[in-house]
C-alpha cells in the first residue's frame, strides 16, 4: 500500500497533468479516509472560484481524475476537511466575495462518477453558515389577493442580493403580464404528475382546481445562488414542507376583512367572477387552517400595505433593530485562511484569527452536526453555526459542554 505524499501545491501542479490545477499553496487540505487520500482546494482567478478534489488511491499508488465540487462567483480562501463518517467529509472553507461568510460541503467519498467510470465524490450538500433563524427559507401562505404577492416583491426589490424567489410549478394558463420561469413554470398536468411521481417535488397541492408544487430544484436553485429562499405557497403547500426537511419560517398573511379581499381580488382584475368566488369561497376555509392548524410561526395582518411591509421585515430582522449576532448577514463571522478545525462528538469546532482593522482578535466557531438537515432532501442548508467566546482552546470547549 503506497504512501500519501506530503501535499504543497507545487507538486501537485508538476505531478498532475490532468487538469488539477490549485493555484494558492496553503489553501488546501488534505484527509484519509480508507486506503484514499482526499486533496481538496480551490483554483481562484478574478472572477469566479471553483472547489476541487482530487484523490489519491494508496492501494494502487495512483491519482483519480479530480473533480470540480463547487464553481461561484467568490474566491474561496482557506480550506478544512473534517471526516463525519466513514464515508462522508465536511469541507469547511471560506468564501471572501461578495458576501464574507463561511461555507460547508459535505461530500461523499463512495460516489461513484456515473459519466467518467471513475472513482468520485458528489457533493451533497452546500450550506452557507448562519446563526440562528437568520437565513432559513421563508414560507409565505395567506388566501388568494391578500397581497402575498406584492409584499414578496417589496422585499425582493428592496433586498436583491439576499433573497431569491423558489419559482412553482403550476397547470393554471398564465396571466398577461406573467413570465414562465420567472412568476410560474407553467406546465401540463401530466408532465407534473409524472414529475410528482419521480419525488422531484418538495410539496405540491391542488388549489383552486389547478396543480401548484414547489421543485427541489426550485429550492437549490436560490440556495445555491446563497440567497435566502422566499416560497409563496398555500395552507396545504406549508403543511407538507413544515412535515418535510426544508427548516423554514413560516409566515401567515391575513386579510383585514372579507370585504377588503374581495375588493382586492376585483381590483387586480387577473380572474373572472366566477373564479373570484371560488377563490373568497377557499379563502374561508384557508384562514381558519392557517390560524388554527399552528403551521405558522408568525400571523401578519395585510391591513395598510406599508405597515405589514414593516412588520414582515421586523420578523426577518431587517428593520435595524435584530441584535447584531442575528442578523442576515454573516459578516460577523470571519474565517480567512489561518484557521483549525477538529470535531468533538457532535460539534465542528473551527478557531481563527480575524484580522480586523490593526486589531487582531480570535474568533470561535461551533456547527453542531447534528442539524444537519434543513434543505431539499437529501441536502444541508444553513446550518446554525455558533460563536463561543472568543477565548483559549479550553474555554471553547467549555462552550460546547455549555451547547451541548
Ligand atoms: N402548495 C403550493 N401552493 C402554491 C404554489 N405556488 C403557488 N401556490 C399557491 O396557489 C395559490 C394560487 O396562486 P396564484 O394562482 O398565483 O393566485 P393568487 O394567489 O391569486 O395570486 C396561492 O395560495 C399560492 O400561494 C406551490 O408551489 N405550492
Ligand atoms: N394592503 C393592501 N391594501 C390594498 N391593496 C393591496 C394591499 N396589499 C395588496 N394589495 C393589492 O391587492 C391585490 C392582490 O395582491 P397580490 O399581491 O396579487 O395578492 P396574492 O399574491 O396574495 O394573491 C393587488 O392588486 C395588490 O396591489
Amino acid at each position: 500500500m503506497g504512501e500519501a505524499p506530503v501535499f504543497y501545491v507545487e507538486n501537485l501542479k508538476d505531478r498532475v497533468s490532468n487538469g488539477f490545477n490549485l493555484r494558492f499553496k496553503g489553501f488546501e487540505t488534505s484527509i484519509d479516509v480508507g486506503d484514499k487520500t482526499f486533496v481538496i482546494g480551490s483554483n481562484n482567478n478574478d472572477s469566479i472560484s471553483s472547489i476541487e478534489v482530487q484523490i489519491y488511491d494508496k492501494s494502487r499508488g495512483k491519482w483519480v481524475i479530480p473533480t470540480v465540487l463547487g464553481t461561484e462567483p467568490k474566491r474561496y480562501e482557506g480550506h478544512s476537511a473534517i471526516l463525519l463518517n466513514e464515508d462522508r467529509i465536511m469541507v469547511i472553507t471560506w468564501g471572501s466575495t461578495p458576501d464574507d461568510c463561511i461555507w460547508f460541503l459535505e461530500m461523499d467519498t463512495e460516489y461513484v462518477k456515473q459519466q467518467k467510470k471513475a472513482l468520485g465524490t458528489e457533493v451533497i450538500a452546500w450550506s452557507k453558515g448562519v446563526r440562528g433563524d437568520a437565513e432559513k427559507p421563508v414560507v409565505i401562505s395567506g388566501p388568494s389577493g391578500v397581497g402575498k404577492g406584492t409584499l414578496i416583491n417589496m422585499l425582493m426589490k428592496e433586498f436583491p442580493t439576499m433573497f431569491g424567489f423558489s419559482v412553482s410549478h403550476t397547470t393554471r394558463a398564465p396571466r398577461s403580464m406573467e413570465k414562465n420561469g420567472v412568476h410560474y413554470h407553467f406546465t401540463e398536468r401530466s408532465i407534473m404528475e409524472k414529475d410528482i411521481k419521480d419525488g422531484k417535488f418538495l410539496e405540491f397541492a391542488s388549489v383552486h382546481g389547478n396543480l401548484y408544487g414547489t421543485s427541489i430544484e426550485a429550492v437549490e436553485a436560490v440556495t445555491d445562488s446563497g440567497k435566502r429562499c422566499i416560497l409563496d405557497i398555500d395552507v396545504q403547500g406549508a403543511k407538507s414542507v413544515r412535515a418535510s426537511s426544508l427548516d423554514a419560517v413560516f409566515i401567515f398573511i391575513s386579510p383585514p376583512s372579507m370585504a377588503k379581499l374581495e375588493e382586492r381580488l376585483h381590483l387586480r382584475g387577473t380572474e373572472t367572477e366566477e373564479q373570484i368566488q371560488k377563490r373568497l369561497r377557499n379563502a374561508k376555509a384557508e384562514i381558519e387552517q392557517g390560524k388554527s392548524l399552528g403551521i405558522f410561526d408568525h400571523i401578519l395582518c395585510n391591513d395598510h400595505l406599508e405597515k405589514c411591509y414593516d412588520n414582515l421585515k421586523k420578523l426577518l430582522g431587517l428593520d435595524g433593530t435584530t441584535p447584531t449576532n442575528l442578523k442576515p448577514s454573516s459578516k460577523g463571522i470571519n474565517l480567512p485562511s489561518k484557521h483549525a478545525a477538529s470535531k468533538i462528538n457532535n460539534k465542528i469546532l473551527v478557531k481563527s484569527e480575524a484580522l480586523g482593522s490593526g486589531n487582531p482578535s480570535k474568533n470561535s466557531i461551533v456547527l453542531d452536526v447534528s442539524l444537519l438537515k434543513g434543505g431539499a432532501p437529501g441536502r444541508t442548508r444553513g446550518l446554525n453555526v455558533f460563536a463561543v467566546d472568543p477565548n483559549p482552546f479550553s474555554d471553547c470547549l467549555n462552550g460546547i459542554h455549555k451547547l451541548s
